[in-house]
């Protein structure tokens, strides 16, 4: 792999695509800056080389051009603090401005450029946007991981402007090295925990995995789809009507490769879609109408449990219920206990993907104790499903 180790950055200019879209709360104030903190290794090789850098991102899904709500400029304070650097900021990513700024930048200096998603040329990944882009910079790197399934201008198109200078940085090379290592060096027993909201999501890389693994532990809100396919009454949980076809051949495709597909066999229902709503545990498959399954039950956390702790590889990817609230994070968290025992008692390698499983083990505290937590949803989830990545292709193109 083409890392940022192979190159000398003293005194040149270092453009390198992150991923700092992060989440924001009502005050503007970084929720979780798990995907800012994974940048920092790149970013300090290069100063530390004696190179300066430019950083540039998209932030959420601007439509409408420049947006107040979309501005990098929220991140700067917390992106210097992080860095240790005042970083600089220029409030649009291309135009004469911009490239002041960058020609501008001293060694052991840091440029942030305004979301690149204010130009609908980005997602559109324009050439010629993607070579002004390109300016800026005397060197591309990419470590945009949880971006690196779009063909975008800054992630994917701009890297023909530096054909012999284009490096993958370190967040990329790891986790493309630790997905690699689940993909294809799985130690086994290997476990696949899917859970989340939709089936729907998730199918081709069910699909995949079926190819792979010797148990797959289905959970959280697609698992009453099975259910309900199977002929259970799942009351108003979440279903997908249209899916329960595809469920029912998923367990026979996982019967004719051999694959332990478990099921829950109870659950925590709710009278209604609040913390504080009349809860209980049934039996799956016997919801009483009214009523909705919001997590998975106490004994299909032990039956879950059981099988976690004796594998050797983990992929996590989907909590087992509605974790954000504190009623309903029951199963989730016996789960997460259960993949941090694996990793450590057992020796098991264990990845944890997708947004909502990276945010429910950083809740509880334990994103140190498992083996690695990808910055990556969908593009995890592509990666997976053995799909070329355009950001990975790009460089090592
Ligand atoms: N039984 C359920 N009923 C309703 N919602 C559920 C249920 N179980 C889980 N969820 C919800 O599913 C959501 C997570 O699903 P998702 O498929 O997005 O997970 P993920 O793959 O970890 O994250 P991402 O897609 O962001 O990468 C959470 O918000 C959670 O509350
Ligand atoms: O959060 C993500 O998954 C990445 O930053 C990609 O964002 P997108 O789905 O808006 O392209």
């Amino acid at each position: 792999m083409n890392t940022i180790d192979q190159f000398d950055f003293k005194d040149k200019k270092a453009l390198i695509r992150v991923d700092f879209n992060v989440p924001l709360d009502d005050e503007f104030k970084i929720t979780d800056d798990k995907r800012i903190r994974a940048a920092l290794p790149t970013i300090s090789k290069i100063l530390k080389d004696g190179g300066a850098v430019i950083l540039m991102s998209h932030l959420g899904r601007p439509k409408d051009g420049p947006t107040d709500k979309y501005s990098l400029k929220h991140i700067l304070s917390d992106l210097s603090a992080l860095t240790g650097v005042d970083v600089k900021f220029a409030d649009d990513c291309i135009g004469e401005s911009a490239v002041k700024q960058a020609a501008d930048l001293k060694p052991g200096e840091i440029l942030l450029l305004e979301n690149l998603r204010f130009y609908k040329e980005e997602e559109k990944g324009d050439v010629s946007f993607a070579e002004k882009l390109s300016k800026l910079g005397d060197v591309y790197v990419n470590d945009a991981f949880g971006t690196a399934h779009r063909a975008h201008a800054s992630t994917s198109i701009i890297a023909q402007f530096f054909p012999e200078a284009k490096y993958f940085g370190y967040l990329m090379a790891a986790e493309v090295e630790n997905a690699e290592k689940i993909l294809n060096h799985a130690e086994r027993p290997f476990t696949a925990i899917m859970g989340g909201a939709k089936v729907s999501d998730k199918i081709l890389l069910i699909e995949k995995l079926l190819e792979k693994v010797d148990n797959l532990i289905i959970g959280g809100g697609m698992a009453y789809t099975f259910a309900k396919a199977q002929g259970g009454e799942i009351g108003t949980s979440l279903l997908e009507a249209d899916k329960q076809e595809l469920s029912l051949e998923l367990i026979e495709k996982a019967k004719a490769k051999g694959v332990n597909l478990i099921l829950p066999v109870d659950t925590v229902i709710a009278d209604r879609f609040a913390n504080d709503a009349d809860k209980k545990d049934v039996t799956s498959g016997e919801i009483p109408e009214g009523w909705m399954g919001l997590d998975i039950g106490p004994k299909t956390a032990k039956l879950f449990q059981e099988v976690i702790k004796n594998s050797k590889t983990l992929l996590w990817n989907g909590p087992m219920g509605v974790f954000e609230m504190e009623s309903f994070q029951v199963g989730t968290k016996a789960v997460a206990d259960a993949v941090v025992a694996a990793t450590k008692d057992n020796g098991a390698f264990s990845l944890i993907g997708g947004g909502d499983s990276a945010a429910a083990i950083a809740k509880f505290g334990l994103e140190d104790e498992v083996s690695y937590v990808s910055t990556g949803g969908g593009a995890l989830l592509e990666y997976m499903e053995g799909k070329e990545l355009p950001g990975v292709k790009a460089i090592n193109g």
